[in-house]
């Protein structure tokens, strides 16, 4: 008898696309992939506001084995992040394995048959063998509770959730928030708007963003030129080059001195160089250590937040009105448009999901302190569930593709684990789990970013969101281990 291992994969991001592309590259084609929207890209299909594009550049931000000799700028923009999606996904015999407008409600674990039961919004039920989440850390945008946002009379929407109904000619509009969407925006709108109100709470750090000019210019023309674009050496030694780069920092934000006083100083000159306005550069100051919440990159943010009708506004929103944003100042900021760049529910997780494993045990509820899990991959008690950019797996810098790959490794090593050895399901034991979740949190104390809040921690302090080392380091260690798991090779029934 063999054993086939049926693989049901929920979402067609980065993660999902990142894990069927591993099991189909190496023979496995027993997998389907479900996503609520119609249709595949993840964020990179949500995020459409003026200006998205990739922070990491494009050629470490994509499939290491599907490099792209064609990408039009050195940090795509969204439609052409989507455009590669769909190609990769196309060229590669994805599209027949994916099912569109589906959305998981639950999962649960049945030990007797050991199979994951899905409940879908369809009410149908999928059955499968092995069972990996791959719905992101940012797909549900969060908008903030203020008093009166109900009441307003003109546009509103969250930057993840764009209106592209609403012509912003000559208008009124209010930014709220100044995070990584917020700077992408204000540079792409501020020359069409009548006016820009940028409601911040706290000013980010900011390094320059290379786009094009951080190679000789002789050299980057070279780089253009079809024939020598297309050699594979090229985004290869790109790719290398920024993976440099990006480890190199990351040693900053877990604690090496030498390193974070480099990045906070060259934020500092490029916000300085590029501000005059003495009141202005001020106010673009942050408060708090670089790096603890998301750092930036940009080289259009200063120009245009100094532009003279861009006002940048510190004052807390204390209410809105049918026209306005009040602030707890006094002072009524009259608009026309409101866009909320306020975020995502970074820290929930697989939630709304409702997701169970062996006795019923629920997932909401052992993670009710903050998720935590094996390589942010495997819980204890839900076996043959790997959970893809799941907890203490995302960057404060370098690319999520990459951590995708080591993920879908892991998975593609699991199911081939299952397969040879005819076994029903694997469970990662309790005692490796807890050593490396305290193993990992005592790095974290170290790190930047436990010296403020940020969407990289729980209410608790605790960290959630972010891989305390490198992205070699990740690499490395992420590889299937059975002696990490309790294997069921007999059904207790049947
Ligand atoms: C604007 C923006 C810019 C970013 N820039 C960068 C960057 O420069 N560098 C970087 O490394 N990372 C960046 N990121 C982080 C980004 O989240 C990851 O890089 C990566 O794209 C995540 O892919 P994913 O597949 O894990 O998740 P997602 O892209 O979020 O995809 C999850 C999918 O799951 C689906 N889904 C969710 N719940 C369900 C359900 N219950 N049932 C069915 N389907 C469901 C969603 O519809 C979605 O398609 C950015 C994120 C955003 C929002």
């Amino acid at each position: 008898m063999t054993r086939t291992p049926s693989v049901l994969i929920v979402g067609a991001g980065f993660g999902g696309l990142a894990a069927a592309l591993e099991l189909k590259r190496h023979g496995h084609h027993e997998f389907t992939i479900i996503d609520k929207a119609d249709g595949l890209g993840g964020v990179w299909r949500d995020n459409t506001y003026p200006g998205a594009a990739c922070d990491a550049p494009s050629d470490l931000y994509s499939f290491s084995f599907e490099q792209n000799a064609n990408w039009p700028k050195r940090f795509a923009g969204q439609a052409d992040i989507l455009a590669y999606m769909h190609d990769v996904a196309e060229r590669n015999g994805l599209m027949d394995h994916i099912r569109f407008g589906i959305e998981v409600a639950s999962a649960d674990f049945d030990a007797d048959s050991g199979v994951w039961r899905v409940q879908t919004s369809t009410g149908e039920v999928i059955e499968a063998d092995v069972f990996v989440p791959a719905v992101g850390q940012l797909s549900r945008p969060v908008m903030p509770t203020i008093e009166g946002m109900a009441s307003f009379r003109g546009a509103s929407f969250h930057s993840a959730q764009w209106n592209h109904d609403v012509d912003l000619t000559e208008k009124r509009v209010a930014i709220v928030g100044t995070g990584a969407s917020a700077i992408q925006i204000i540079p792409a709108i501020q020359p069409k708007v009548g006016s820009l109100t940028v409601f911040q709470r706290s000013a980010p750090w900011i390094i320059p963003k290379f786009e094009n000019y951080y190679i000789p210019p002789k050299v980057a023309a070279l780089t253009k030129l079809p024939v020598v674009n297309k050699l594979p050496g090229i985004h290869r030694a790109e790719r290398l080059g920024w993976w440099a780069f990006y480890e190199f920092v990351t040693s900053g934000l877990e604690g090496n001195g030498k390193v974070a006083d480099f990045l906070t100083a060259w934020a500092t000159s490029h916000r300085e160089s590029q501000i005059d306005d003495p009141e202005l550069l001020a106010k673009m100051t942050p408060d708090y250590q670089a790096g603890c919440k998301r750092g930036l990159m940009a080289s259009n943010y200063y120009p245009a937040v100094g532009q003279p009708n861009v006002h940048i506004e510190t004052s807390h929103i204390e209410k809105i009105t049918p026209n306005a944003v009040v602030t707890d100042d006094g002072v009524s900021h009259p608009v026309d448009v409101i866009v909320y760049c306020t975020g995502f529910a970074a820290t929930q997780f697989l939630a709304p999901m409702n997701i169970h494993g062996i006795g019923g045990k629920s997932l909401r509820e052992v993670w009710s302190d903050g998720a935590r899990a094996y390589y942010g991959l495997a819980v204890p008690h839900f076996p043959n569930m790997f959970v893809m950019y799941g907890p203490n797996t995302n960057l404060g810098s370098g690319s999520i593709i990459y951590m995708h790959e080591q993920q879908a490794r892991y998975v593609r090593q699991a199911v081939e684990f299952l397969k040879r050895k005819k076994a029903f399901y694997v469970a990662v034991k309790p005692e490796v789990e807890q050593s490396y979740d305290a193993e990992i949190q005592k790095r974290l104390e170290k790190t930047v970013w436990t010296k403020c809040s940020s969407w990289y921690r729980e209410a608790s302090g605790r960290v959630v969101a972010n891989w305390p080392g490198k992205m070699s380091e990740y690499g490395k260690r992420t590889n299937f281990d059975p002696k990490d798991y309790d294997v069921t090779r007999q059904l207790a029934v049947g």
